[in-house]
């Protein structure tokens, strides 16, 4: 029988503050994209397990576009296996919409398509069913 935990999927969305612009040109660092796959990561636990588990790792983790102060960003996570206390996720995080300061400080447009600033897969490890 197919394990009805696979294939979750649980989307947040989140306005990135200025600040958290940390280099030139508003560039948010990499580790808020991972804090944000935490908390996504948080949710998926609690839907699958009732326990907000732990991270145990990332592999192939992929920074493919920068993430600026002022974007909004969705991310993702995406149960693909299911193991004892492990449960491997895809991970992405993606800018749906983003500021236009070249028009005015507080203009802004929705990106479409949106543009997948990081991808990875993670590993979280729950307790063990009591
Ligand atoms: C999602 C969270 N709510 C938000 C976070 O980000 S938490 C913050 C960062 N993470 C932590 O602080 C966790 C620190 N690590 C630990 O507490 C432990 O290492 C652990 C709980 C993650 C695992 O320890 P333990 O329970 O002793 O593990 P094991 O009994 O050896 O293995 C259990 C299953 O987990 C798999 N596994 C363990 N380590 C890894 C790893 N590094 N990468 C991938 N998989 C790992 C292991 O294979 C077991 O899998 P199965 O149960 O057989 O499916």
């Amino acid at each position: 029988m197919t394990d009805t935990r696979l294939g979750l999927t649980v989307t947040h969305r989140r306005y990135v503050p200025y600040s958290h612009a940390h280099y030139a040109g508003n560039l948010v660092d990499g580790a808020y994209a991972l804090a944000l796959f935490g908390d996504v990561a948080t949710e998926v636990c609690i839907r699958t397990d009732g326990d907000e588990g732990l991270f145990a790792g990332y592999a192939d983790v992929r920074f493919t576009a920068p993430i600026h102060a002022g974007d909004v960003v969705e991310v993702t996570a995406q149960v693909t296996r299911v193991g004892s206390r492990s449960r491997t996720l895809e991970l992405s995080c993606a800018v749906v919409c983003r500021g236009r300061p070249d028009r005015s400080a507080s203009a802004a447009e929705v990106l479409d398509p949106p543009i997948v600033a990081v991808t990875a897969t993670g590993t979280v490890v729950v307790p063990a069913e009591s």
